[in-house]
């Protein structure tokens, strides 16, 4: 029987009926949800409390959580748990009135950013912001055409599935979207940068050779759902070179890798030294709270702003600025980028220990908390083992630590702890992975 290592095959298929405690009542439960509605494994795991690294089932049994890109700084962290009940008890409506604590959260923000991006928009998930953002750089360019990675993913809503081919064969990418692969540093040893700008310049020439106009190159930071690659540092700057050549702009998504998880700055698109055109936003930004965002060049958004007419009745509420400003403080205060480093290269130096013993472990990589660990079935050809990910990703649910793999690379394991992760978490993570391997091996 397969299982799941991902969002995209995690699909439980209406089959999961094994509550310990209760018996049928989370497949009857789920079966409310309906058929499209995916959750991860095929024992679906039933939490009822997350409290710093820590998520709870209805027995207390705790699951040491490497997976969550949501609750970056920690399960129900205080200071936000405070903030939003705050926030709620003064002040809770649509975002059409002026109000000064938004004001202030799009000024701090926009500081964690080069100078060039100044206007924040806020939305309330990552798939509405990057539809904004699509939306302004089509109005900008007065083209259609869209350069995305052929494993990519940029949301859900209908205009954005149409350039997020990892959602799979059943969505069905627009006319005006081209592809191209991902840049794998691990198969792609020399001249990464140079041949990932040359697909990028060549998907746009192919769009102006079927008479569709250039409107924008859209790529996470860290390429979270083609594998995870960061390495090395700067190789998004011919592609980002290659789109304004070709009268694009480039959208820099970080709802993956925004808000300090790369370890090395605020923002995945700072490790390659480019500057975006806008910045989505989203996931980590209100720890749980639904928040997202775009941030903007000035002179790309005016004549949008004078044409169109956009609001987005909960993003940005007072509630939601309310998290987000306290996710920022913590982040601040906690020192949680460099703690993103330190511990990020920690658990990467003790997979790579692991990979002296298990050759299956190909590649291990990312940047800061954002891992990948790729699995293979012969190290020398590099060829992938979709199988060996879901085994451990399976595995690894037994020891009770949550990870997952990559949607369509599906050997790749991800690897994503709360930016809260102490040495001795990363200790644990590392004993269960070891288990796991010498019980597969
Ligand atoms: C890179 C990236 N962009 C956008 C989105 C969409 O965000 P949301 O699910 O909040 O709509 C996701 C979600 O997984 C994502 O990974």
């Amino acid at each position: 029987m397969t299982t799941d290592t991902g969002m995209v095959n995690a699909f439980v298929e209406g089959r999961a009926d094994l509550d310990p405690a209760t018996g049928e009542m989370i497949s009857r439960r789920k079966d409310l949800l309906g058929p499209a509605y995916r959750l991860f494994y095929e024992r679906p795991l039933h939490l009822v409390r997350g409290e710093g690294v820590w998520l709870y089932d209805p027995e207390g049994t705790g699951y040491l959580d490497a997976y969550n890109n949501v609750t970056s700084i920690g399960h129900c962290h205080p200071r936000v748990v405070e903030a939003i009940a705050r926030q709620a008890g003064i002040l809770a409506t649509n975002t059409r009135y002026m109000h000064g604590a938004i004001l202030d959260y799009a000024e701090r923000l926009l500081a964690t950013m080069p100078d060039a991006l100044g206007h924040m928009m806020f939305t309330c998930t990552g798939s509405d912001a990057n539809d904004l953002a699509v939306r302004i750089a089509q109005s900008f360019t007065g083209g259609k055409g869209i350069v995305v990675t052929e494993t990519a993913y940029h949301g859900i809503t209908q205009a954005v599935s149409e350039f997020s081919p990892s959602l799979g064969e059943n969505v069905d990418l627009g006319a005006h979207v081209r592809t191209v692969p991902a840049p794998d540093s691990y198969r792609v040893t020399e001249g990464l940068a140079e041949s990932f700008g040359a697909s990028v310049a060549a998907a746009f020439a192919d769009l102006k050779r079927h008479g569709i106009k250039p409107a924008l190159f859209i790529c996470d930071g860290i390429f979270a759902s083609d594998g995870v690659f960061g390495d090395p540092a700067g190789f998004l700057k011919p592609a980002v070179e290659a789109a304004r050549a070709a009268g694009a702009l480039y959208i820099a998504d970080e709802v993956q890798s925004g808000f300090g998880r790369t370890g090395d700055a605020m923002w995945g698109f700072q490790r390659h030294g480019v500057i975006p055109d806008l910045v989505t936003m989203g996931k980590p930004m209100g720890n749980g709270f639904p928040v997202a965002g775009v941030a903007v060049r000035p002179e790309v958004v005016e004549e949008f702003g004078r044409k169109a007419r956009y609001f987005n009745t909960f993003g940005g509420n007072a509630v939601a600025i309310a998290a987000a400003t306290a996710v920022l403080d913590v982040i601040e205060d906690e020192g949680l980028v460099e703690n993103a480093r330190v511990m990020g290269d920690y658990l990467r130096d003790g997979f790579r220990d692991l990979q002296t013993r298990y050759p299956a472990i190909g590649d291990v990589r990312g940047a800061g908390l954002f891992i990948g660990v790729e699995m293979v079935s012969d190290a020398a050809a590099k060829t992938p083992d979709a199988a060996a990910a879901t085994a451990i990703v399976n595995g690894m649910r037994d020891e009770n630590v949550l990870i997952s793999g990559c949607a369509k690379a599906a050997n790749v394991l991800k690897i994503r702890p709360p930016l809260v992760f102490k040495k001795s978490d990363a200790d644990h993570f590392i004993a269960a992975l070891s288990r796991v391997l010498a019980r597969l091996s």
